[in-house]
Parts: structure tokens; sequence; C-alpha cells
């Protein structure tokens, strides 16, 4: 549940427009072998470069694990807010309505969690033994589990080492399209051990009926762009994701529950001295039903130095960044709301 009292429900109210369809480009990871793989990396530079937002099919993530992982998570958001509250460590753990720390609100309840490279939940950053058993869970929501003995704690692992495979062949695609080497030289940087890796979990319940009977919509989660390399998003078929264009104008994402979301975050758009873009992209809570996203957020070790990639100066050798850490720009970054412009501080 998301309680938010009167004036703070009027602090995320939008305009009820109704913003066109997005096209998205999609690119069928299947298919990128053997004759295939260079049409698909290019086909991966082009909507880096267009949109830096794309979908990808042919995954290889097996659909009963994400089933398993949505249905286990609906069932932990429908736990009572005690039990839910229980598992709250800010800026990690559970939390409702309150986005960062610079006072960002949404209509939304989430899990936020930090990742080693491994993909595994270090017991050290979050209060683990508070998590439910997936089954706990699951029953609270009415929905059955087909490994009903599994924690919720296990299935976010297997999912987001599974996820975190499917990122890195996404980013040597990302490479070898781009005609750089060596062909990790963006996806090591999310399998360090010391790789700053985060999955997210969020729930955005139905808007309340009065808020949209008087037209107008709610923020569930502001517009912002994410600071890292990549995240690979997904969602339970429910509408709600906006993606703004290069001209600033909106448009919505069809949901597609079998598919991923990929966006380019601020740290692949240095790297690749701007060529990429990092998505501006909003949830808007305008559904009857409850969204659930899970994202996997791909970020480098905290020392790593970041700038654009000597390969991708291009012909004047002009580097559009400053050399900054990782841990320079999550610092500068989370002290902010989200729709600041974080990367202005570090151009040149
Ligand atoms: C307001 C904020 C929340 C955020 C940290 C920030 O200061 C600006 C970026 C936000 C974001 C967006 C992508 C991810 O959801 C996230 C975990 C991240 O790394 O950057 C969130 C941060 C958050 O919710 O704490
Ligand atoms: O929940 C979503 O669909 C997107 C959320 C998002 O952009 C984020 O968590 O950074
Ligand atoms: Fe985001």
């Amino acid at each position: 549940m998301v309680v938010l009292a009167k004036a703070e429900l009027e602090q995320i109210a939008l305009p009820a427009a109704q913003p066109p369809m997005a096209h998205v480009r999609t690119v069928d990871l299947s298919a990128a072998t053997g004759a295939g793989r260079a049409a698909a990396a290019r086909a991966l530079v082009a909507a880096c470069e267009e949109q830096g937002f794309f979908k990808v099919t042919g995954h290889g993530v097996p659909q009963g694990l994400v089933r398993a992982v949505e249905t286990a998570a609906a069932g932990f958001f429908a736990l009572p807010p005690a039990e839910k509250e229980a598992s709250a460590g800010m800026p990690l753990g559970y939390s409702s309505k309150q986005i960062g720390t610079g006072g960002d609100l949404g209509f939304i309840e989430y899990l936020l969690l930090c990742l080693t490279s491994a993909g595994t939940l270090p017991a050290a950053s979050f209060p683990f033994s508070a998590l439910p058993c997936a089954a706990a869970a699951a029953a609270a929501a009415d929905v059955s589990l087909s490994e009903p003995s599994c924690p919720l704690r296990d299935l976010l692992e297997e999912y987001a080492a599974a996820v975190r495979r499917m990122a890195c062949g996404v980013l040597e695609l990302m490479a070898e399209g781009l005609g750089i080497g060596p062909v990790d030289a963006f996806s090591r940087l999310v399998t360090d051990a010391d790789s700053d890796n985060m999955l997210r979990v969020n729930h955005y319940p139905p808007a309340p009926r009065p808020e949209l009977q008087q037209g107008s919509l709610l923020t569930g989660f502001g517009e912002h762009t994410d600071p890292q390399i990549i995240s690979v998003l997904r969602s339970n078929g429910t509408s709600g994701l906006e993606i703004a264009a290069r001209d600033g104008a909106w448009a919505s994402v069809p949901p597609d529950a079998d598919s991923f979301f990929i966006n380019v975050g601020d740290t692949l758009q240095v790297l690749t001295n701007g060529r990429f873009r990092s998505v501006k992209h909003r949830v808007v809570v305008s559904s009857e039903r409850s969204r659930v996203s899970i994202i996997f957020f791909g970020g480098p070790p905290p020392g790593q130095r970041l700038a654009p990639l000597p390969q991708l100066l291009g012909d004047g050798g002009r580097s559009r960044y400053r050399e900054f850490t990782w841990k320079e720009y999550k610092s500068s970054s989370h002290r902010g709301r989200l729709v600041d412009d974080r990367l202005c501080r570090f151009e040149n």
C-alpha cells in the first residue's frame, strides 16, 4: 500500500495527457550469431544513438524464472505494511513513496538492493532475515509458485545473475557495433568483483479512483536518466513507462511482459563521448492494474575512472567529459533530485 497525504498527491499529479505510442527498436539476441551478428550489433548501436532505449527478444533468460520472481515480488508487496517495513533500510531495502533522499515522491513502493558482481545479495547491506520467504509472500497474494520453497532472496539472486549475463552479451555487441576493442571494454565494468550493480523491484498500485476522475494522473517515478552504464528493465505487461525523445516529447512504451527493455545510462553516454545518449524516462500511474517492474542496474566499481574511450573521440579528438570516478559521480548525483541534469557538472 502507498499512502500519500492530499498535499503529496497534489505534488505528484500530472496533466492527463495521453502521449503517442513510442516506436521502440527491437533486437532479437538469438539472431546475433554467425552472419546475423554484425546486423544485430549495428541495430543496437543505431538504437543507442537515436533513443538510448531498445527492446531485446530472444534473450535467453528463462521465462519460468521471470514469472517466479514476478509472482514472488507481487506476493511481497501484498504483505501487511508492518511486514514489508521490517525490510526497510533506506536507501536500501523496502521503501514507499520516497525516491532517493532529495524529496522526490512517487506513487510507488519498492525494494532496492545492492548486488555483488556474481549477482548475489551481500548480507551486510540489507536485513535479509526480514525478507519473507517467497512461499509466504505468494500465499499472501493468493498465487501459486512453481517452486514454493525458494526464498525471495534466492529467486532474486538467480534472476540478477541471468540478467547480468544477458546485459554483458548486449554490452559486448555494442562494443562490436562501435568497432572498438577489447570486446569486453564495457562489459568488464559490470563483471568486476567490485562492480556496483543493483536490483530494484518497483510496485505501482492502481491509481486511486478520485484522482483519475479529476482528470489527473499520478507520477509513479519522476523523470530522470539512470546514472549507471546499462539498465535492464522488465514489467508485468502493464503500461506506464514513458521515454522522452531528443526534442523532449514523451512517448508511451508499449508493454511487453516477455521482453526486456534496455536503457543507456549516463556512464555509457560518457564512455561513448556522447555518441550514445542516456534516455530520459518516467513512470506514469494511469492504469487500473498494478505495475510490477524489475530493473537490473549495471554500474562500475566505485574507484573506476570514467572518461570517453580514446577510440571514440572522433576526428577532432575532443573529449566532451572530464575524467571522474564512479564514486564521485554517484555521490554528486545522489545528493540531488531525480530530474537534475547530473552530467553537466562533468562536461568539458
Ligand atoms: C533522486 C535520486 C534517486 C536515485 C538517486 C538520485 O539522487 C538520482 C538518481 C536516482 C536513481 C535512478 C536510477 C535507479 O533507480 C537509482 C537506484 C539510481 O542509481 O539512480 C535511483 C536512485 C535512488 O532511488 O536512490
Ligand atoms: O519502474 C519502472 O518501470 C522504471 C523505474 C525506473 O526508471 C528506475 O527504477 O530507475
Ligand atoms: Fe530509471
